[in-house]
């Protein structure tokens, strides 16, 4: 007989007044696993939300049907709840300082004198405690399963964002939860790592604890047996992963459309820029970067002219965003190494803001510290001024210009709201927004469309298609995706273990 796991019954959900969810029925049964797909990405997490049991439903019923035995038994009279069952691994993170005051900052770890304060990946994981009195998931083989050995003396906001998103995994897991909830959990990591994160929800879901995650059509994990999807507020259809077939719908507009129609607003925003000064944007001779024994950056030797798009690529923990932190003015070993940007040479008396002023960027740790109390249109302005956020007055043509670079991204209606408010996906679009508002020299995307829809993701590689191409933009883009790779991109460079493994010129 079929044993219920977990059901919601007609449940609606309801933000600011409006149903953003409305008549859920799900049924889980013990033994199965299921991915979420469909879109929006937010309702995505919206359901997974809600099977946490933490979302306040307006309407219906959420039945956690595998705490029943947990809840009837109370051996010392201890407080008991669902919610010690269940974990959610969400998409970023919530580290916090070992005395629990700090927030981290965004360039923290490249300083690393100032991470004192920060747990290792060991302490961290032994501070966990379990709440379930059955132990499947003991610490250290929780370790091992996540490769996590090497990196465990090794304070947390070090790690790059791959080997962060299994730590994740494993905090997750030593707290024994018999329902696992994961939002993209294949999203930063490099082709090999998802290969063996496949293996390890394998035997996650064969130990007894049960998955549910959100993810693409194409990233479902072979240990997935069953799939919802969802369309905007209400889940369209569920069953067993072979029954179900469903894939995102096509784009309203095709590439060549959407080239038109970004082309007239790029040529009204951005001002032809002046011919750059010099011919080199990015030198690096022999550039090294270690810390304490550890080498990360290994005899580096790098030159981007003006004009070039370049892919940087390599598998986490390779080194790449060690190495845009040299060229954005983000790591203070810049200056023990040979590096000319635009035409300088570090350490030849420039600021770090004369540098940062001719960088747009983006990456997953800008969005991870970003601070949340910020407004889109906030968050947008202070890409004129460098700063992770707006902390000065802006006159009325910049204002204007930013309210323009949200409406092209779709989001006017969000202006005023705070990041806080906007689901990840928009903040996301607010980042790659103020990335470009001021017309840089050049444009490093690390990961830039992490969590982004099919729609916004086909938007945002033609906008830097057409930045490139209008503007004669500058480019350095990180993505372990090659289809993330925009197609004014003809030159690849790629690290491994902090060396450059490869460097070729790909003309289409
Ligand atoms: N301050 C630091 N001290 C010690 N090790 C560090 C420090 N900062 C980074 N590392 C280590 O350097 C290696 C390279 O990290 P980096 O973030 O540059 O990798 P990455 O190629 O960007 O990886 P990913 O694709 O996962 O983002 C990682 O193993 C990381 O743990």
């Amino acid at each position: 007989m079929n044993t219920p796991f977990l059901a919601l019954t007609d449940v609606t959900v309801t933000k600011e007044g409006q149903p953003v969810a409305k008549n859920l029925n799900f049924k889980m049964e013990r033994g199965q696993q299921w991915a979420i797909t469909g879109y929006p990405e937010e309702s995505k997490r919206l359901l997974l939300e809600v099977f946490t049991g933490r979302t306040p439903i307006t309407r219906g019923i959420v039945r956690h049907y595998y705490a029943d035995d947990y809840l009837a038994q109370p051996e010392d009279g201890t407080y008991r709840n669902h919610h010690d069952l269940v974990c959610y691994v969400p998409f970023h993170h919530h580290f916090r300082s070992k005395s629990n005051v700090q927030n981290f900052y965004y360039q923290q770890r490249f300083n690393s004198t100032e991470a004192e304060d920060v747990a290792t990946v060991t302490e961290y994981l032994h501070s966990i405690t379990s709440k379930n009195p059955v132990i499947t998931w003991k610490t250290n083989d929780v370790m091992e399963l996540l490769a996590l050995d090497p990196l465990a003396d090794k304070n947390l906001i070090k790690l790059s964002n791959g080997e962060t998103r299994r730590l994740m995994i494993a905090a997750a897991l030593v707290r024994n939860p018999r329902l696992l909830l994961l939002d993209h959990p294949l999203i930063g990591l490099d082709v090999e790592t998802r290969h063996r994160l496949n293996g390890i929800l394998d035997t996650i879901a064969r130990s007894g604890t049960q998955i549910i995650l959100a993810t693409t059509p194409e990233e479902i994990p072979p240990c997935i047996t069953h799939v919802a999807v969802i369309q905007g507020d209400t889940v369209i259809a569920q069953g067993p992963k072979r029954e179900i077939k469903w894939s995102p719908p096509e784009l309203a507009t095709s590439q060549s459309q959407l080239h038109q129609s970004l082309h007239g607003p790029i040529r009204r925003l951005l001002e032809p820029r002046p011919p750059e000064d010099s011919k080199v944007v990015v030198e690096l001779k022999n550039v090294t970067v270690r810390y304490g024994d550890k080498l990360i950056l290994d005899g580096i030797t790098w030159r981007v002219a003006t004009g070039e798009a370049w892919a940087l690529q390599g598998h986490n923990g390779a080194g790449k965003s060690t190495l845009l932190s040299l060229i954005n003015g983000d790591n203070p070993q810049a200056y023990s190494n040979n590096i000319t940007l635009f035409g300088r040479k570090r350490g030849s008396g420039e600021s770090i803001w004369d540098i940062k002023r001719q960088i747009g960027y983006v990456s997953p740790e800008l969005h991870q510290y970003f601070p949340k109390t910020q407004t889109a249109l906030q968050v947008v302005l202070s890409g004129f001024f460098d700063t992770v956020g707006l902390f000065r007055k802006v006159s009325a043509a910049q204002q204007e210009t930013a309210l323009q670079w949200l409406q092209l991204f779709g989001m006017a209606d969000t202006a005023s709201l705070r990041l806080a408010q906007l689901s990840p996906d928009r903040q996301r679009l607010c980042l790659l927004a103020r990335a470009v508002i001021k017309n840089p020299t050049l444009l490093i995307l690390d990961e830039p469309c992490q969590g982004l829809g099919p729609q916004h993701h086909d938007f945002f590689k033609n906008l830097v298609d057409e930045l490139h191409r209008i503007v004669g933009t500058t480019l350095i883009y990180v993505s372990h995706y090659a289809e993330d790779i925009p197609a004014c991109v003809t030159k690849y460079i790629r690290l491994e273990k902090g060396k450059i493994a490869e460097k070729t010129d790909r003309h289409a």
